[in-house]
């Protein structure tokens, strides 16, 4: 079983009398990218300045791999960040830039310089060590501010929204390269997002944040059944002159609702659609396909948020 590497108890934050992050709670393990999904103003980035000890907490507390959060700089030397909006010194080389930071974190000239080439490989910009910054794509730059987030080792990482503006293929980079840190290296990856498939596509774990409060945390498996067990649609083929029979049978069972498009009839229900299918078969109509929605992510998302992402 991995250990624990964060844990955040009852976790607040104020600013004057708005409350911006509310009784946060969530336990993470060695090697799990854990997803904070929310819509704007949810709390993310305060969450993330909390747990990186930029802001003090107004409530709660946590610790990071087993250093309680009343020791901030020896939580900083363990944690590593890349900040929504992050800014680098234009006019300095990829590999000075790490290696000075190598430097700040306590390593010989020597170390910091072998470490930074090989966060450098890692990240996928060898090739770019000795170009300017200025010279970088915006997702190169990401690239470097995560390699600057493992310059020391740390046991988890911090990244805010670390694909907001980039194109699908400097997004798919980037996923991939959290993938690699948490199987690799066993770092525990706190992701914020917007983007709902990032989630389902990198992480193990989400924590659903809305006006400040936890809607819903556990694996992304968990967080879909929950919603898939509330509401569940499926697509009903039949011969096209049955559809009206099918739809009127289908709008007599209680709790179902449905669509109709060309010859497809999509019944949703609350209550699952086993007694949806049972009614057109009884009434004897020629079902030539029933299909089952999966339900993702982001349909729990909207379901639980109410529609409140962009
Ligand atoms: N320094 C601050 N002073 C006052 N209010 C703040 C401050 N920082 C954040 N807030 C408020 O706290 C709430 C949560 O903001 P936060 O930035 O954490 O949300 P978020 O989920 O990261 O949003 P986004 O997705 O837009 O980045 C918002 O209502 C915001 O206005």
């Amino acid at each position: 079983m991995p250990g624990v590497s964060l844990e955040a108890r009852e976790l607040s934050k104020w600013f004057g009398s708005r409350t911006a992050v509310d009784s946060v709670s969530f336990t993470a393990h060695d090697g799990e990218v854990i997803g904070l999904l929310g819509p704007n103003g949810a709390g993310k980035t305060t969450t993330i300045r909390m747990l990186s000890t930029v802001l003090p907490p107004t409530g709660g507390d946590f610790s990071v791999a087993g250093v309680p959060s009343s020791r901030p700089a020896d939580i900083r030397a363990r944690i590593g960040v890349l900040p929504e909006s992050a800014g680098y010194p234009m006019h300095q080389t990829g590999l000075e830039y790490l290696t000075y930071h190598g430097r700040l974190f306590g390593l010989s000239r020597e170390d910091a310089r072998q470490t930074a080439v090989r966060l450098l490989g890692q990240v996928g910009l060898a090739d770019r060590a000795q170009s300017r910054i200025s010279t970088y794509s915006r997702g190169m730059r990401q690239r470097l501010g995560i390699a600057r987030a493992l310059v020391n080792n740390p046991s988890v990482v911090f990244l805010d929204e670390p694909t907001l503006g980039l194109d699908p293929a400097g997004q798919r980079e980037i996923l991939a390269l959290v993938r690699a840190i948490a199987e690799a290296r066993g770092t525990t990856v706190v992701l914020s997002t917007h983007t709902l498939p990032e989630v389902e596509q990198v992480c193990s774990s989400v924590l659903i944040l809305d006006k400040g409060r936890v809607l819903v945390s556990g694996s992304v498996a968990e967080v879909t059944s929950t919603e898939a067990s509330s509401r569940q649609s499926g697509h009903l083929r039949v011969p096209p002159d049955q559809v009206a029979r099918a739809s009127e049978v289908l709008r007599g069972v209680p709790g179902v609702s449905v669509e109709v498009a060309k010859d497809v009839v999509t019944v949703t229900s609350s209550d699952g659609l086993n007694e949806a299918l049972s009614a057109v078969l009884d009434a004897r109509v020629t079902v030539l396909s029933f299909e089952v929605d999966g339900v993702r992510l982001s349909d729990a998302f909207l379901a639980m948020t109410r529609g409140g992402v962009s």
